[in-house]
């Protein structure tokens, strides 16, 4: 169920493309990734601005599911990290993985197990997940929901006044 007192946090394309570029900043200062692995759905888009950035060309997805709308499941991993880029792992290289935020950890924690020697990035941090986490650029409360412009439209708000208009 969705906390009727829950905070939110809502992040426009803009916002978001700025912190991902950040996320970036970050991590380039960290050497050279040789592959990044993005968690679907979330992870796509700032995989995509940090793959750009750094100019790291292969691109993976693993695909994980913990939430319907705001109520958290239980995890599903629906499509596994590839062979290539686990063997990659193996022989040594350095793997980047992306997803848009850590809440409590879930996700996280499954995919570390999938590839325990890679560098885990988000954009958004809770302090529940925030230890399973190398890089983040900005932290906000656990009773914060953030709002990904992906799941956002453009829409009428009342004034702080009240009223309608
Ligand atoms: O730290 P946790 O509590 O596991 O929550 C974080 C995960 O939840 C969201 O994914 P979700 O399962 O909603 O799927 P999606 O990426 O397809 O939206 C988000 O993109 C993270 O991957
Ligand atoms: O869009 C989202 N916002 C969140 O705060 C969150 N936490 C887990 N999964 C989430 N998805
Ligand atoms: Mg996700």
């Amino acid at each position: 169920m969705t906390d009727p007192n829950q905070k939110s946090f809502p992040v426009t394309w803009d916002q978001f493309h700025r912190d991902s570029r950040a996320l970036a900043w970050r991590l380039a200062g960290m050497g050279t990734f040789d592959a990044v692995v993005a968690i679907a759905r979330g992870g796509l888009v700032p995989a995509a601005i940090v793959a750009r950035e750094l100019n790291i060309r292969t691109v993976e997805t693993v695909a994980v599911k913990s939430y319907d709308h705001q109520n958290q499941s239980g995890i599903q991993v629906l499509k596994p990290i590839s062979q290539q880029v686990l063997d990659l792992a193996k022989t040594g290289k350095k793997i980047l993985i992306v997803d848009d935020l850590v809440d409590t950890g879930s996700t996280a924690r499954v995919v570390r197990e999938m590839l325990p020697g890679a560098h885990f990035a988000t954009v958004y941090a809770k302090p529940k997940g925030r230890d399973l986490v190398d890089t983040f650029i900005t932290e906000v409360s656990q009773d914060t929901w953030i709002f990904f412009p992906w799941d956002l439209d453009v829409a009428y708000v009342a004034p702080i006044s009240g009223g309608t208009d």
